[in-house]
């Protein structure tokens, strides 16, 4: 008999909704298939959810307490066009990441076969990169405010806050991801000439952490350059270690450079695995897309996939990655890849390719 997890399900908002009601069509075949259950949690936390009843959640700590009864949250997508972003995050997702202390957000990307990037010349293996953003603090730990509102002298604060403690937990996971891919290669990425306080010591709590990891190859850029490199240079970076806002930018960047963020996966976690992961599509509720039903669901499912890792079912990660491979290489493909199919053929392509 197969093991049972406890899932969390957060669709969320707009095209949340629509890519993760089509990865439990996928996970519903995939669970006979490799032997273990999914018993989920809905849970309606949402825009919708904040029409109602004036938040996103229950408050925080009794939120937080439901999410700490499941293995894993599988988490869509927040936002809503008639709601301020800046709300709308602040109200659901950050508090998740940051309560949870789910320190390091993992954002895989690369080339698959039948997928066209835009990069001329660039072709399967020649960009295959992990993302390893922070997750809990630096530019988006919440702390700043405004003063003189409404004024000609209104100003804003956004203090981005770096510790020791969330950088080395963060550092090491990247080294131990490193460490476990055949390239066993890292590049820090900060801003270390321009912010000379935080960046700096990132830089400095990387050279400690780095003599623990004498296997992994590394190097290191500033920000600004590292976007050329990975324009020019796809093929020379493997694990590419960065802050919450660095690693938001890059992630988008590497997502488009892969062929779209409709394929982009990501796994928010805690390395310590004292909380469970979150694993979530990079993109968010896509605004100008949702309701029609041409989301491309294989960023979700590829999240599912990651999750399915994390909970130590390799084999049907495994199993649901050829599949989506297959899909991708063969089609159907959704607009966003350049093909002409919907959220639901992409599904069913996916399901029928599990089945074979
Ligand atoms: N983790 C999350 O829940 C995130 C939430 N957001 C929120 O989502 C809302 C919209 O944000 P945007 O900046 O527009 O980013 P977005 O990721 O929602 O959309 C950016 C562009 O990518 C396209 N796109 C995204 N996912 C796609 C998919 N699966 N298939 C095909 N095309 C796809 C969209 O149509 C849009 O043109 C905002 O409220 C924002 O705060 C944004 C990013 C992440
Ligand atoms: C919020 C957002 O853009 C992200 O998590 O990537
Ligand atoms: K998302
Ligand atoms: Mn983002």
């Amino acid at each position: 008999m197969g093991k049972t997890y406890k899932i969390a399900c957060i669709p969320g908002d707009g095209i949340g909704i629509e890519v993760i009601a089509a990865s439990i069509k996928v996970l519903a075949v995939l669970q006979p298939l490799f032997d273990f259950k999914f018993e989920y949690t809905d849970l309606p936390w949402s825009s919708e959810y904040y029409r109602k009843n004036g938040r996103y959640m229950p408050p925080l700590p009794e939120a937080l307490a439901t999410l700490r009864k499941h293995d894993a949250i599988f988490f869509g997508a927040v936002g809503d066009p008639d709601i301020p972003d800046h709300i709308s995050l602040w109200e659901l997702l950050l508090p998740i990441r940051q309560g949870l202390q789910l320190g390091s957000n993992v954002r895989p990307s690369k080339i698959f076969k039948g997928v066209k990037p835009p990069l001329a010349g660039c072709e399967v293996g020649d960009l295959d990169w992990l993302i390893l953003r922070e997750n809990c603090e630096g530019e988006y730990c919440g702390q700043g405010g405004r003063s003189h509102t409404g004024t000609p002298y209104a100003l804003g604060t956004e203090l981005a806050v770096f510790t020791r403690f969330g950088i080395e937990r963060h550092m090491r996971y990247a080294f131990e991801l490193a460490r476990q891919r055949p390239r066993k290669l890292l590049t820090l990425v900060t801003k270390s000439n321009a912010m000379r306080h935080g960046m700096v010591l990132w830089d400095e709590t990387f050279y400690d952490v780095a003599k623990d990891y004498p296997d992994v190859k590394w190097d290191k850029m500033l920000v600004d350059a590292v976007t050329i490199r990975m324009v020019l240079k796809p093929k020379s970076m493997d694990v590419i270690l960065c802050t919450n806002l660095h690693g938001d930018i890059l992630s988008d960047l590497a997502a488009a450079l892969s062929g779209s963020i409709g394929i982009a996966p990501s796994a928010n976690v805690d390395p310590e695995r004292k909380a469970p992961g979150l694993f979530e599509p990079v993109h968010g509720a896509a605004f100008d897309i949702m309701g029609k039903g041409i989301a491309n669901p294989i960023a979700t499912f590829w999240s599912a996939a990651e999750m399915l890792r994390w909970l130590g079912e390799a084999k049907a990660a495994d199993g649901l990655m050829s599949a989506i491979e297959h899909v991708l290489e063969h089609g159907p493909i959704t607009g966003d890849l350049g093909g002409k199919a919907n959220t639901e053929q992409v599904t069913q392509a996916v399901i029928s390719a599990l089945k074979q």
